[in-house]
């Protein structure tokens, strides 16, 4: 079968250029909005363990700087490239506006794979690239953050290398770091707090019972682990989970304190007693009411929108559904709650990490919880309300909201003449 090669940035405009479309947007903010503001490319070298030299291609891409600075993750994956940063920064623009915290839209990422390097070659590689982008990033321009296969000990590695060429600690250059070295409370689980947030809203929203719900979660990383522990504490029958080896499920359900054992003791999922094990494309088709595709792009497609047997599906992931498939889901009466809203838990604990970080002033974590689940169910409602104004699903009414915020902050500004 053909496999189609789905450009993630060709998605991010095109759901962009429906948002403008609807919001009537000059030709002039259309062309703005639709281009990242700066991308720069680094091509470094670094000392491997065998003393060999090699060289890794890195990106910082950022969208819009026009309602704070830039924002967004670091990503180290060997499928990164320069289109996968542009869409993951637009993404990070409106999400940061969805949710209405100052920040604009970046992303990073270093094509490479973590899992391949030793523990020392991955500090050289974080440390090389964090200098090569230091002109861009710092806590009044651009922060970075996790995103996938990067972590806590990753952040403390570009804190401290940015911090050394300065000659004092600047915690707030980038957030997601341990608690140690000015890191906030709550932000390891804050991307799967605010889904569990979205998800309790909208299964109230469906009618849904959580008990009688049946929940299948791809990807068992930083958001995907946690959100399984989560919407089980909402209820639901945790029946499916995944990650890059393939998936486990069991009808009757999964305990999700048993899989994070069996998963840190083994590295994968895959043999977990009492599981049949499937294909992570078998996961996504399996039968079930909630489904959070919480691993990477392009998950969801024309090929298989027609066979997802979900009622909600809660996009934990950065674009996991394709333009055909949302269409598809959409024609099926299956809700989507869309990625810049649905993962923006993470970006939100971000912004207290950092006004943290700069006050020098930190928070308990039940008063971080407690904001967090304030900003998602408030944005969750802002946009129910503008979907049904406009007759629209989630994703464009969370667009219609978000655009409109970025584009009136461009306007104000002048920008452009
Ligand atoms: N970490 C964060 O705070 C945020 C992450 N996200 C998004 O959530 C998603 C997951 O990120 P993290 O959990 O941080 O990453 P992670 O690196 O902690 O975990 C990724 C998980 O996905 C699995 N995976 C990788 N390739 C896969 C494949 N081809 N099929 C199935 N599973 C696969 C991995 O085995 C791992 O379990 C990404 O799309 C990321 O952009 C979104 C908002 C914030
Ligand atoms: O916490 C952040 O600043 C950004 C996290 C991220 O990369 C994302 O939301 O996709």
């Amino acid at each position: 079968m053909a496999i189609d090669i789905i450009n993630p940035y060709d998605v991010a405009v095109a759901q962009f250029d429906d948002a403008a479309e609807r919001l009537g947007l000059s030709q002039a903010m259309r062309a703005i909005l639709r281009k990242p503001k700066r991308e720069l490319t680094v091509n470094f070298p670094v000392r491997m363990d065998n003393g060999d030299v090699e060289m890794f291609t890195g990106y910082r891409v950022q969208h819009n700087i026009n309602r704070g600075p830039a924002k967004g993750g670091i990503r180290f994956s060997p499928q990164v490239s320069l289109d996968e940063v542009r869409a993951l920064a637009m993404w990070m623009t409106w999400k940061c506006a969805v949710v209405g915290i100052p920040f604009g839209g970046a992303k990073g990422g270093v094509i490479c794979d973590p899992h391949k390097m030793s523990r020392a070659e991955l500090e050289r590689m974080t440390r090389r690239y964090a200098t090569e982008i230091s002109i861009l990033i710092g806590p009044d321009s651009d922060i970075p953050a996790p995103d996938m296969n990067t972590n806590p000990q990753v952040m403390g590695w570009i804190m401290d290398t940015y911090s050394m060429h300065r000659g004092y600690s600047i915690p707030a250059v980038i957030t997601g770091k341990p608690l140690a070295v000015g890191g906030s409370e709550g932000r390891l689980e804050a991307t799967a707090r605010g889904v569990q947030v979205v998800t309790r809203a909208a299964l109230r929203d469906l009618g849904m019972i959580p008990e009688d719900c049946k929940a299948v979660i791809q990807g068992f990383g930083n958001v995907g682990s946690i959100a399984a522990r989560l919407i089980k504490e909402l209820g639901c029958k945790v029946v499916g989970l995944s990650d890059i080896s393939g998936g486990v499920y069991n009808p009757k359900g999964i305990d999700v304190y048993t899989a994070l054992r069996y998963s840190r003791e083994h590295g994968s999922l895959l043999g977990l007693p009492g599981t049949e094990t499937v294909t992570n494309s078998e996961l996504l088709e399996l039968p079930c009411d909630v489904l959070v595709p919480a691993a990477l792009e392009n998950q969801l497609t024309k090929l298989n929108a027609t066979r997802i047997k979900a009622r909600l599906v809660i996009e934990a992931a950065n674009g996991p559904t394709t333009l055909e498939a949302d269409h598809i889901l959409n024609d099926r009466g299956i809700t989507v709650v869309p990625d810049i809203l649905a993962n923006a838990g993470g970006v939100t604990v971000s912004y207290f990490e950092w006004v943290q970080d700069l006050q020098r002033f930190f928070w308990a974590e039940g008063e971080i919880n407690e904001r967090l689940e304030n900003i998602m169910q408030r944005s969750y409602q802002a946009v129910r309300r503008k979907s049904e104004e406009q007759h629209v699903n989630l994703r464009l009414g969370a667009y219609l909201l978000a655009v409109a915020r970025v584009a009136e902050a461009t306007e104000i500004r002048g920008v452009y003449p």
